[in-house]
């Protein structure tokens, strides 16, 4: 580690999945991964590896996109028996009733620069999901639920200052602690869900957070210090211009076409 470091975590938004593949708003709609997202797992796993990265204590959120990333990840490391924590709470932010909506024609439809404000913007949310929505069963009713959130909790539409608000508790609440019992920590979850955690650790402005887009399966490093600031700050286990290539690709998803 670096001087004046004191802990560890390795981040990753999982591999592509079927509705990135398509284009689709996914949010909390459990697709899978495309075959592409499975190898870029896979491939996550051999970088790791190859840099010889230990775990000691690994948290996804309860969609499966994330869950196989991990699962990939820990096979392709052999450390498949580590201590695994899947929480609603590092969920994709719920993209309400754009969930399910092709992103470019969304913005045809809308204007791209309303889709930057949905799909970016701190503290603007997602029109609702209505109880008419194709999605809105499966999700509400899905079992994983059925202990949490509670009815109250539950999301109809989150910006990604609500999804902090419910994300942020369990980093303080569930992963720092392990931090400070000197855990290695890796976390498998959301382009937002992330989004959330590396503002928090970065201390990101509201308008600062707008540029950053997460790349699909490529892992990234931070190093804190005992009083857990960045001493190495997002550092992508990943070539430099293949990362600004998947950011640059993830930010074009919200063009007309
Ligand atoms: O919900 C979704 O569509 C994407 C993020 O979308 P954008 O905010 O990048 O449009 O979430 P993820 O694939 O990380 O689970």
């Amino acid at each position: 580690m670096e001087a004046g470091a004191k802990y560890r975590v390795v981040m990753v938004r999982h591999g592509e999945s079927e509705w990135n593949e398509k284009n689709l708003f996914c949010g909390w709609y459990d697709a899978d991964l495309s075959a592409k997202g499975a190898e870029e797992a896979e491939q996550a796993a051999k970088t790791l590896a190859g840099s010889g990265y230990k775990f000691d204590v690994a948290f996804t959120s309860v969609l499966k996109r994330a869950n196989k990333t991990l699962e990939a990840i820990l096979k392709g490391l052999k450390q498949e028996n580590i201590p695994v924590n899947k929480s609603w709470r590092l969920n994709e932010r719920h993209y309400g009733g754009l969930t399910g909506l092709n992103k470019s024609e969304t913005a045809a439809k809308y204007g791209e620069a309303q889709v930057q404000i949905w799909r970016r913007s701190f503290d603007v949310p997602p029109p609702p999901m209505e109880e008419s929505n194709k999605y809105y069963k499966e999700i509400v009713e899905d079992p994983r639920y059925a202990k949490e959130p509670t009815k109250e909790e539950f999301p109809m539409f989150e910006s990604l200052k609500l999804t902090i608000a419910r994300t942020l508790p369990y980093w303080e609440g569930s992963i720092v602690p392990e931090l400070k019992a000197g855990k290695t920590v890796l976390i498998a979850a959301h382009g937002n869900s992330l989004r959330g955690i590396v503002k928090h650790l970065d201390a990101i402005s509201d308008d600062g957070i707008m540029s950053l887009n997460l790349p699909t399966g490529i892992p990234f490093e931070y190093q804190l210090d005992e009083n857990l600031k960045p001493v190495v700050s997002m550092k992508f286990l990943g070539d430099e211009e293949t990362v600004k290539k998947a950011m640059e690709a993830v930010a074009a998803q919200g063009k007309a076409k």
